[in-house]
């Protein structure tokens, strides 16, 4: 068999190798004439897959290593009776990470305590549902509007949109892109709903950035620079708003979910599809192949403020600037567009917080707590 695979996919010989053939090419570059003689293709979220793409092609299986399928004509697949695989959940743990490490540089910036603010959550998904638990083990008051859930589960806790707009200090997005049916997500931060947010909310967008009208947004920062905002996600990706980049205060080009942990997941999730889809066993496991991990753990040798001990564990594991500041100084060399696929080609190695062990004193009690909530790895030390 021949299999085309974007680049940014890792472990792709591992897991694919002994299938056939693989050719592997930038996600931007996967075009119809590339796909043509390929039976498997194995695509991020950048690659459109419809008709265009796929129609004369020989291809019978097609895998997407993202969360998000909104890339994808799903009805043109069924329609041609084409195998689909996506990653759901894969990377859910590294977006998590990605706004945690981004409220904590915000409140230290910006002198506030993260327990005294309510967390609006927008999409509670395997992203969303993952972050309320772990902002409400220390003890964060969040509020959730997920109205497809709430009307399948039957839910009376969970808060409209325009609700959620008008009570919570931060507002984080965390559902797919979605065009029909009554809960559409384009533009549902629209104009009406950003201009309703009081002055001072925090706006986050890691979702898609269709959910948030960009020109919108870019509007009020020119007019009243009065919301703090954080975007990894934005409408024309890579070609996006350079001065919406600018009114920002965490710009980041789509690496919310770009963990190695997190990648490595959506790469074994495709393969165990596809396995299934050719009736073949899946020998291969994530669990016999063992990255470099740099930092394994921290010792905390006393008792610490659990705010401080966590903002520790956090830089150290990751920090947002890192990528903030690395795609700026990719910008200033290449361009926003390029800069954007660049940074995102070239990304640094990044673990999980759940790979970061620490080790603590005994009798650290609260201390414990808010790194197991967190999404650390606690261990107590025997002296
Ligand atoms: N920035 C990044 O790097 C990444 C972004 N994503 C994006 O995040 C999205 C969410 O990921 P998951 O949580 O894993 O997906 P999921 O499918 O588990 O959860 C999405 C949730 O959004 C809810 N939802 C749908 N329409 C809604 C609406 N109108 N209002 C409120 N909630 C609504 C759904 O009911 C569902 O509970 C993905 O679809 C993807 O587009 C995912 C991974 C990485
Ligand atoms: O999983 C998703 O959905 C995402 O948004 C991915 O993290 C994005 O990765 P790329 O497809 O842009 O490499």
């Amino acid at each position: 068999m021949r299999i085309l695979v974007d680049q940014n996919v890792p472990l792709v010989e591992e897991f694919f190798g002994e299938l056939g053939e693989i050719v592997r090419l930038p996600g931007r570059e996967i075009t119809a004439e590339a796909v043509r003689d390929k039976d498997i293709l194995v695509v991020r979220s950048i690659t459109r897959v419809d008709a265009g793409l796929l129609e004369g092609s020989r291809v019978r299986f097609v895998g997407t290593c993202t969360i998000g399928t909104d890339h994808v004509d799903l009805d043109y697949l069924r329609e041609r009776q084409i195998g689909f695989a996506s990653a759901p959940g894969s990377n859910a743990e590294s977006v998590v990470d990605y706004v945690l490490s981004s409220l904590l540089m915000l409140a230290e910036e910006e002198d506030f305590v993260l327990t005294d603010r309510t967390v609006g959550i927008v999409g509670a998904g395997s992203v969303g549902d993952r972050l309320r638990r772990r902002l409400e083990e220390l003890d964060v008051t969040c509020l959730i509007c997920d109205p497809p859930r709430a009307e399948q589960e039957g839910r009376d806790d969970f808060v409209d949109i325009d609700t959620l707009i008008e009570r919570a200090d931060i507002v984080t997005l965390h559902t797919p892109l979605t065009d029909e049916g009554e809960h559409a997500t384009r533009h549902l931060i629209d104009a009406t709903r950003i201009e309703a947010m009081t002055p001072g909310t925090l706006l986050i967008n890691a979702g898609r950035g269709a959910c948030l009208d960009n020109a919108a947004l870019r509007r009020r920062l020119e007019q009243r620079a009065d919301l703090r905002t954080v975007l990894d996600v934005w409408e024309d990706e890579p070609a996006i708003d350079e001065a919406l980049y600018g009114l920002v205060d965490i710009a980041t080009p789509h690496i919310a979910g770009y963990s190695l942990d997190g990648k490595m997941r959506g790469t074994e999730l495709v393969y165990q599809a596809m396995m299934r889809h050719y009736g073949l066993p899946a020998r291969r496991k994530l669990g016999q192949i063992k990255p470099d991990n740099w930092l394994r753990k921290i010792v905390l040798s006393g008792w610490a403020p659990p705010m401080e001990a966590l903002s520790l564990c956090v830089r150290a594991c990751y920090d947002v600037r890192r990528d903030m500041l690395g795609f700026e100084r990719y910008r200033r060399r290449l361009g926003l567009a390029e800069a954007f696929d660049r940074y995102r080609a070239e990304y640094p190695v990044r673990r999980e917080f759940s790979t970061l062990r620490v080790d603590l004193k005994k009798n650290t009690g609260d201390l414990r707590d808010a790194i197991e909530g967190f999404g650390f790895k606690p261990k107590l030390a025997n002296k």
